[in-house]
């Protein structure tokens, strides 16, 4: 069968279709990830991110489309294919009896391209002995345990599936900079699905925003971000009928100002705003956080938009 694949994707899905019964968990899905970089999926719950997974994977099958990883389809996938991928998700487990140097004496004698020096780095952003045994370990340490295992590996992707859910701060700002300063990029592409909008805007390239089973978006974070703005206007009366106003994600009133949060509008907004009676109009930055939330929650009434890479 010829496919005529993009050897430039790690990930790539064709009309991707997953149904649990009467439930459409992806729905037509065409999704092309670039190689290299860090790629931040999000959606709500239930948007489909565990079920993209697992295709790709190969756990589970499509009902209709085609996926593919690292250019072989996922339901194909040899393994040596499954040895160039690395996952690393927030349960950390790993055989609780063994000590940290006979788990790294294991996987080196396992991985071909084993790399004690970025096993050594990204490690070194804690302070864990060769002879602790896992269980000795704390959550933090165990995730970062984790995650010097992974690169060291060399996998050419690496999928870290909210690989801090659960940390404190302190053990997530230790993960985040153990990932940043691994360089790890330079080797692999990662994909970072997290709900956490703090985290991937420290250190994702890339923002994918997938709703109902769908591409809703793809874009930098910051540009992202930069789509959405925020208006508050003080409004004599009961305001605009927010059916009538293109790109609204959220209207709120809050001690008798008018909140707007705003997709895709420049100035011609504020001068809308003041024909409606408004006596007074500011605009303020949105956190990549509100903004990401605001579009998941406008969900269908936000406007239909191609996605740009
Ligand atoms: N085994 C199943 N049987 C029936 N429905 C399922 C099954 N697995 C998932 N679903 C449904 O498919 C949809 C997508 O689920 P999925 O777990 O892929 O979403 P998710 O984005 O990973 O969510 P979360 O962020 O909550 O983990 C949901 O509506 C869910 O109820």
């Amino acid at each position: 069968m010829t496919h005529d694949l993009n050897t430039d994707l790690v990930i790539e899905t064709r009309d991707l279709s997953r149904l649990y019964g009467r439930k459409r968990a992806l729905d037509h899905l065409d999704l092309a990830i670039p190689r290299g970089k860090i790629h931040a999926i999000v959606g709500a719950n239930g948007a489909g991110k565990s079920t993209l997974f697992r295709i790709l994977l190969g756990f589970q099958t499509p009902s209709s489309g085609s996926a593919y990883i690292l250019g072989k389809d996922s339901q194909t996938l040899t393994f040596a294919d499954r040895g160039r991928i690395g996952f690393v998700n927030e349960e950390h487990t790993l055989p609780a009896w063994l000590r940290v140097a006979q788990i790294v004496a294991l996987q080196r004698s396992q991985y071909a391209g084993w790399d004690q020096a970025v096993f050594d780095k990204v490690l070194g952003h804690y302070h864990v002995l060769p002879e602790q045994k896992v269980s000795q370990l704390s959550r933090g340490e165990r995730a970062g345990l984790n995650l010097a295992l992974a690169l060291a590996q060399g996998p050419e992707l690496l999928v870290l599936d909210e690989p801090t859910l659960g940390l404190d701060v302190v053990a997530k700002r230790a993960f985040l900079e153990a990932l940043m300063y691994s360089n790890a990029t330079e080797a692999c592409t990662i994909i970072y699905c997290s709900h956490q909008m703090e985290e991937i805007e420290r250190v994702a390239d890339n923002l994918i925003i997938l709703e109902n089973g769908r591409l809703k978006h793809m874009s930098a974070p910051e540009d992202f971000a930069a789509r959405v703005s925020h208006w508050i206007a003080d409004i004599p009366f009961k305001g605009p009928d927010p059916n009538s106003i293109d790109g609204l994600l959220e209207m709120q009133r809050i001690d008798g100002l008018h909140h707007f949060l705003m997709f895709d509008r420049d100035e011609d907004f504020g001068t809308w705003l003041r024909s409606q009676g408004a006596r007074s109009v500011q605009t303020m930055p949105v956190s990549l956080d509100r903004a990401v939330n605001a579009f998941l929650a406008a969900g269908h009434k936000t406007p239909e938009r191609k996605s740009s890479p």
